[in-house]
């Protein structure tokens, strides 16, 4: 029986546990014997691999993070730690791949491939949803009701105290949560990496509402701005209302997988086996206008993301 693994490598998002559960099922229902890999990139260097029993994957399916672990590993941009990995794979007969995680593990697979021509599939799963050829990756949609949840409840306190709050969200480099949040959450004020933004001009906007009786203002910003600090202490001195910064931090990451997260982890988990039973080798599994399919991991890790136009134009205003 061939061998087929399933690991999950990166930041961790809700939906990568529905996303094991099906592979391992489907893997095993077209006669491959599956393994699940834990701890990411490091446990394949340092074997910690096991037979995926029936019993391994029920009763994860509501959990959030990974239950395989995850990591980010120096060790595997050296050849001779992917040999060493590559050394524990042959050992279990294991000749496949599928990996759920960001561009950053699918870069290394394709390494690996490149090295010891173990075929890889890649499921798309980072909260920051920033991976090229699809409009989606698993963990965005529960991490955005975990921040909505939160910029809820956070309006509250500003309404009731008349205060601002800056509320910072996640995005290495990207403004995809942020620029949803504030869509999704009346925010006054969005500053992200995708969008220049005008102080004056927010200044100029906001002063004649505040003058008329508005008492608290939310402001989303997104942490690849490195914008927290300053907006808030622009607000409190130039606005003249009171602020205060929330950072929302490692809570995003977690929490059960919401319907949308668990669905679309199921259909990605289908698509990354028949893409493997089919013959293909590295590939990525991508969801585009309202369809699934797959792109070869160059066409995805070799270009930029492109940015959603209209949640730009919804957001522009808000940055000025
Ligand atoms: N070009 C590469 N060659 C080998 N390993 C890589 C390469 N790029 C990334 N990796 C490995 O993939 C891991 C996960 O990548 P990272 O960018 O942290 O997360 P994500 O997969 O969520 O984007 C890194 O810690 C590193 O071990
Ligand atoms: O968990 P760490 O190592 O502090 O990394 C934080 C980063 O990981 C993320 O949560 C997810 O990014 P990846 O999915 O690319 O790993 C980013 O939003 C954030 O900048
Ligand atoms: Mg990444």
């Amino acid at each position: 029986m061939e061998g087929l693994a399933i690991m999950t490598s990166g930041g961790d998002a809700a939906g990568m546990n529905p996303a094991v559960k099906y592979s391992v099922e489907y893997a095993r229902s077209l006669g491959y014997k599956p393994y699940l890999i834990y701890d990411g990139l490091r446990g394949m260097i340092d074997g910690n691999i096991k037979e995926a029993k029936p019993d391994a994957v029920s009763g994860i399916i509501h959990r959030g993070g990974t239950i395989l672990r995850s990591s980010r590993s120096k060790r595997f941009f050296e050849y001779d730690y992917r040999k060493q990995a590559y050394d524990n794979l042959k050992k279990l007969g294991i000749t496949k791949l599928i990996v759920i995680g960001g561009d950053g593990s699918f870069r290394a697979l394709n390494d690996f491939y490149h090295d010891f021509k173990v075929p890889f599939a890649g499921i798309p799963a980072t909260i920051d949803n920033d991976i090229n050829g699809t409009d989606y990756c698993l963990g965005v949609d529960t991490a955005l009701n975990m921040i909505r949840g939160n910029v809820d409840s956070i309006r509250d306190t500003a309404n009731s105290f008349s205060r601002a709050f800056v509320v910072e969200v996640m995005g290495r480099d990207c403004g995809y949560l942020a620029m949803t949040t504030a869509v999704t959450s009346g925010a006054e004020i969005c500053l992200v990496p995708e969008l220049e933004y005008d102080l004056d001009r927010i200044g100029n906007r906001l002063r004649p509402e505040l003058e008329n009786g508005r008492n608290f203002l939310i402001a989303i910003v997104a942490e690849g701005c490195n914008m927290g600090d300053y907006l808030t202490r622009w607000i409190n001195d130039t606005l003249n209302i009171e602020a205060r910064l929330t950072i929302l931090g490692h809570i995003q990451r977690g929490g059960s997988p919401t319907v949308r997260d668990r669905l679309m982890a199921s259909k990605f988990a289908v698509a990354a086996v028949d893409s493997l039973h089919r013959g293909e080798t590295c590939n990525i599994m991508v969801y585009r206008s309202g369809d699934f399919g797959t792109l070869p991991i160059n066409r995805v890790a070799d270009s930029p993301t492109p940015v959603d136009p209209d949640l730009i134009r919804l957001c522009k205003p808000l940055s000025r």
